[in-house]
């Protein structure tokens, strides 16, 4: 098995203690078996000795919600609100891509999503094989579902929710353990009752978790009570989805009742603050989330609504307006941001061998390039995560224990090849 140690490096581990060191790290296959500031055995006992002088070691980010097929459709339908965004730009266009398009812009997506040091993502799109195959040669890790929208006539919905246990059954533990799958009908206003019931039943059946967009708008929140005399978290409560391990993306407009339904049911919310203030939906209530006990991870929802899929921003952006909407200082401080990006991103998508710099985890980390202007002085390592760094910033990507990236440049992945068939693929959706 290859050991690699990387030497005189900066580690924010993301450990309550000794959250920041200077020091060595080793790798042994997958896993992290050291980390500390004495260097444990002769360097020549190493297969790689890794100079990290200047870098900046840390957790790989975990993007918790996103369909990243929808890079295609980055600037297009800009500055308009969910339910006309979706109905009368975003499902025409997708309609079009086919198995072909979600593989282009899924591409682009991962290494979009790999050089900017987020080493796992959660994805709900449809051409699902497309995407579980992208992310097997990519190296990356993901946790991937089927997304199903039942406004549908019966034997097409019948249909979908076959496919998407059929994805879900093929992929779960593929990869080398880098691929787990999950259950999601794609929200209560997508999806009636009776046929999120059976995605409960096959969550079960399978023992996968469930993911489902929820509370995203206030309209949304109006419409479910109208139609179902139920806010949303009360009508998924009611269909049983809780019954399963559950991630709903967005959680914007909760009621103090309905936050303790997702603390009691430990339902984990996926906070897409980009997404949220672009589509005009809202600020979620993260803040009362947290005091809750509610894990609260981070998500950029696709690349239509965001626009970029920068998981940094997303730390800076929940680190930022949660202050500015409760007029405290501390709504989210820079360290739980951090922690929502890395390890409660980790513990929300149910892998708890990721997340952290410790000895046992599996190595998926990052490195930054510290020798940066606006990364210095070299105080506040944690703040400068948060508040200062930028996916521009990561030079080098490991998951698994494989670098995916060093010096800035994809080692899985033809960034050129991507980029070409990714702008051909949008040439034949807009003027085929
Ligand atoms: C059925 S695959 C996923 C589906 O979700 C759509 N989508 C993208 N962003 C959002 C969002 O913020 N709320 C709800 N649905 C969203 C995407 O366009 C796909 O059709
Ligand atoms: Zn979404």
């Amino acid at each position: 098995m290859k050991k690699t140690i990387i030497i005189n490096g900066t580690f924010v581990t993301g450990r309550t203690e000794e959250n920041v060191l200077e020091g060595c790290m080793v790798i042994e296959g997958n896993r992290l078996t050291y980390i500390g500031k004495e260097i444990p055995e002769p360097l020549e006992n190493y297969d790689e000795i890794i100079r990290g002088e200047r870098k900046l070691y840390m957790p790989g980010l975990v993007n918790t919600h996103g369909h990243a097929a929808m890079t295609l459709l980055r600037g297009y339908g800009d500055d308009l609100a969910l339910q006309v965004w979706l109905e009368e730009k975003m499902w025409p266009m997708e309609a079009k891509f086919g198995p072909a398009g979600v593989r282009s812009g899924t591409l682009l997506a991962i290494l979009e999503m790999i050089k900017g040091g987020t080493t796992t993502f959660v994805d709900m799109y449809d051409h699902m094989n497309e995407v579980a195959q992208a992310v097997s040669v990519s190296g990356m890790r993901a946790c991937l579902t089927r997304g199903v929208i039942g406004l549908c006539p019966e034997d097409i919905q019948e249909f979908k929710l076959k496919e998407a246990i059929a994805f879900a059954k093929d992929w779960n533990g593929a990869a080398g353990g880098r691929i787990t799958t999950m259950m999601a009908p794609h929200a209560p206003y997508t999806c009636p009752p009776d046929y999120i019931e059976r995605f409960v039943q096959a969550a079960h059946d399978l023992d996968l978790p469930i993911h489902t967009h929820m509370s995203e708008t206030k309209r949304e929140v109006e419409a479910n009570v109208e139609q179902y005399g139920l806010r949303p978290v009360q009508h998924l409560e009611k269909l049983g989805v809780f019954t399963r391990p559950t991630l709903v993306a967005h959680g914007v407009h909760l009621t103090d009742e309905e936050i303790a339904i997702l603390a009691k049911y430990n339902v984990g919310v996926s906070h897409n603050p980009g997404s949220n203030l672009k589509l005009a939906s809202g600020v979620a209530r993260v803040p009362e989330m947290l005091r809750a006990g509610i894990q609260v991870s981070l998500g950029t929802d696709g690349a239509a609504s965001n626009n970029n899929l920068d998981m940094f921003e997303e730390m800076r952006l929940a680190a930022l307006i949660h202050k500015g909407v409760s007029g405290d200082p501390l709504a989210v401080p820079a360290a739980e941001a951090f922690r929502m990006g890395t390890s409660m991103g980790a513990s929300s998508i149910w892998l708890d061998d990721i997340g952290t710099l410790e000895a046992g985890m599996k190595a998926d980390f990052i490195a930054l390039d510290l020798d940066q202007p606006h990364l210095l002085p070299r105080t506040d390592y944690v703040s400068h995560i948060v508040y200062s760094a930028s996916a521009h910033d990561v030079v080098d990507v490991y998951v698994d224990g494989q670098c995916i990236v060093r010096g800035r440049e994809c080692l899985t992945l033809d960034e050129e090849k991507i980029k070409r068939e990714f702008e051909d693929t949008f040439t034949r959706l807009t003027k085929g």
